[in-house]
């Protein structure tokens, strides 16, 4: 099969490094990585690097690197591993190259991904997911992973449900990736919601981390504020979520390594050009005025952290 890795980042370049390793084993399939300038020329030239204590082996090399989405070649799967403002760029640019069996797996943060996609692609299969790993970009093309093994959690499509997909599943187990495949993730996805959107906004907001978050009473009454409004929006969306989830997502923060950073802090707070505070503070703001669940929490840090964006800039 062809698959293709859009995003060599902390998510890409974790997951694709080990799809990749195995692969360079067993030749099974063609696969490509879409990195953009600088990424591009590194793993060009050098391969994907990835520094965890999981790889003895830290390179890899792909059967392709393209620095164009419109280079690659009639790909049967596509992993969609960009943050949340080059999702529709990314999708536009696919639209031009796929055929509508190819599969997409978007692996990012956020439970309005799957409806994005969808108006972009409006036939493809579309696997929705959700990832929990500790992995940042230490330069282009190296990638760090801290802490324990990462996992995916992915599921079937609704529109395609009875989609072949079990080579998928075929090659992700022989990757060694700690994964779960459902019928149905959008449980999953939310739950995941949960805890990145308020443990991004409140480490966002503070600089701290998610220790920070789970130990200093202030950090942790504003993550439960923010959790509990998300909770609401789910429950009037029909979304079945455990009862105890907040106390669930902080005994699930508790277990990354101390001092883990979220990408939303990193992002916010290194200044980069954008940032992903509309994925979480901005949707939930906007599922709140669609269900009538007011949001005061979560609209109040969102106004504090954009101010102190503009003042910084
Ligand atoms: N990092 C983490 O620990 C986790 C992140 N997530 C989520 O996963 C998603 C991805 O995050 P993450 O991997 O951290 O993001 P990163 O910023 O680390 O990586 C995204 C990569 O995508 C590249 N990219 C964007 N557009 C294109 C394009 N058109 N062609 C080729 N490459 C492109 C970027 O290139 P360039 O470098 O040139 O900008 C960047 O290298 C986000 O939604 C995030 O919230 C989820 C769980 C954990
Ligand atoms: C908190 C973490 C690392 C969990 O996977 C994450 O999703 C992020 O920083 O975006």
């Amino acid at each position: 099969m062809n698959i293709s890795i859009i995003g060599l980042g902390g998510v890409g370049g974790y997951f694709g490094f080990k799809i990749n390793q195995s692969n360079e084993k067993s030749k099974k399939h063609h696969i490509s990585f879409v990195g953009r300038t600088e990424t591009y020329r590194n793993i060009k030239e050098k391969g994907l690097q990835l520094l965890s204590s999981e790889h003895e082996n830290n390179v890899t090399i792909p059967n392709a690197v393209y620095q164009n989405i419109a280079e690659i070649k009639n790909p049967d799967l596509v992993l969609i591993c960009v943050k949340e403002y080059d999702l529709e760029n990314v999708c536009k640019q696919l639209n031009e190259v796929i055929t509508d069996d190819c599969i997409i797996l978007p692996m990012m943060n956020g439970v309005d991904i799957y409806d994005r996609i969808r108006k972009v692609l409006p036939n493809n299969t579309i696997l929705s997911s959700c990832v929990y790993v500790a992995s940042h970009i230490k330069q282009k093309g190296v990638i760090e992973h801290k802490g324990k093994a990462g996992k995916l959690i992915y599921g079937r499509d609704p529109k395609h449900f009875s989609k072949n997909v079990d080579w998928i599943e075929t090659m992700i187990k022989d990757s060694g990736i700690n994964y779960e495949f459902k019928d149905d993730a959008l449980a999953d996805i939310w739950t995941k919601f949960i805890f990145i959107a308020s443990f991004g906004l409140v480490t966002a907001k503070y600089n701290s981390s998610m220790t920070a978050v789970c130990t200093d009473k202030k950090q942790k009454q504003e993550a439960s504020e923010i959790m509990e409004e998300i909770k609401l929006i789910a429950k009037k969306k029909n979304i079945t979520i455990s009862e105890n989830i907040i106390n669930a997502t902080f005994e699930k923060a508790a277990t990354f390594p101390v001092g883990a950073p979220t990408s939303l802090q990193l992002d916010i707070n290194s200044e980069k050009k954008n940032n992903e505070l509309e994925l979480f503070a901005g949707a939930i703001i906007k599922y709140g005025a669609d269900f009538n669940v007011k949001c005061p929490f979560t609209q109040k840090i969102y106004t504090e952290i954009k101010t102190a964006s503009s003042h910084r800039s």
